[in-house]
């Protein structure tokens, strides 16, 4: 991914804020052809108003949202075709059949790919002749999945797409994600909840705590930079250190890169074990 190319998806000082509470503050974020994103951050932390902002169905309070190029409030209809998205609880489509339903969605969509949904179809286990209103929550999820992907959009965000879907499924799923990106050069944000998932697949991790930013880096830098220091009592941190959070000797770092006077010990951190210290 070239970072002088244009941008998929640019926040600029993106602030919302619902009755004078903030749910995102002055948050900037680029993300490039390629990148798979993961969304991490605790229920209520921001992580469906971001992407809403990024899609336009909601607007921010203040800042800048640029999609493909273009500001947000002023996407064409070319570019709108170019963005998936697959909301937290996807609807729709009552009394048809997934066929039917098929039919219809692809209409919109001249890209469309009729290989890639006849292989996620099976993938996905669907039978399309089955009515969509009597599909289990996991199989509407699925389907809407195949729904935005199928046209391989040059954005796709997902809010917790996988999180109705049994573990084969969800392995599956994530790893196709991942090379779909990477053979459309799509760019993909995600939410979940499921840290093994976001270690497992995303290329780059965006940690949103309480509507902030607090972290946004490649999967691979951060194993290498984010460490728990366990550090002296009259330990001096280095000015270049980013600190996360604070307990008293242990502090959680980001931009670690070596060890200094008073550093007792400098601890990796899994996603999971990162969210928890993050947290406490
Ligand atoms: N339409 C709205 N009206 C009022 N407040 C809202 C609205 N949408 C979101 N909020 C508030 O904004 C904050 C962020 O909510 P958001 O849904 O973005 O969190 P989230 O990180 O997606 O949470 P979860 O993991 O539970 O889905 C919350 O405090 C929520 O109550």
């Amino acid at each position: 991914m070239e970072m002088n190319e244009t941008p998929t998806l640019a926040f600029t000082q993106v602030s919302k804020s619902f009755d004078g509470q903030s749910a995102l503050k002055s948050l900037s974020l680029s993300l490039y052809p390629g990148m798979v994103v993961g969304l991490l951050g605790q229920n209520g932390a921001g992580k469906s108003t971001l992407m809403r902002c990024a899609l336009g169905i909601m607007e921010p309070t203040s800042g800048e949202v640029n999609v493909l190029g273009s500001s947000v409030k002023e996407l064409s209809a070319k570019l709108k075709m170019q963005i998936g998205y697959v909301p937290q609880q996807p609807f729709g489509y009552e009394g048809f059949s997934v066929a039917k339903a098929l039919d219809l969605h692809r209409s919109f969509y001249p890209e469309w790919d009729m290989a890639l949904e006849t292989e996620w179809l099976q993938r996905f286990d669907l039978d399309a002749k089955q009515q969509v209103q009597r599909l289990s929550v996991g199989q509407r999820q699925s389907l809407a999945l195949i729904m935005a992907m199928s046209y391989r959009p040059k954005l796709l965000i997902l809010d917790e797409p996988v999180a109705s879907l049994d573990p084969i499924a969800r392995r599956k799923f994530m790893a196709d994600l991942f090379d779909l990106a990477i053979e459309s050069g799509s760019c993909v944000l995600f939410s979940s909840h499921i840290t093994s998932d976001l270690e497992r697949v995303a290329s780059h991790l965006a940690l949103i705590k309480k509507g902030e930013l607090v972290m946004f880096k490649e999967i691979d830098e951060l194993r290498e930079q984010v460490k728990l220091l366990c550090l002296e009592d009259k330990a001096q941190l280095p000015d270049d250190l980013n600190v996360l959070n604070r307990q008293g000797n242990k502090v959680l770092v980001d931009n670690y890169r070596q060890s200094f006077d008073g550093l007792v010990a400098a601890e990796p951190l899994n996603l999971e074990q990162l969210f928890m210290e993050l947290h406490t």
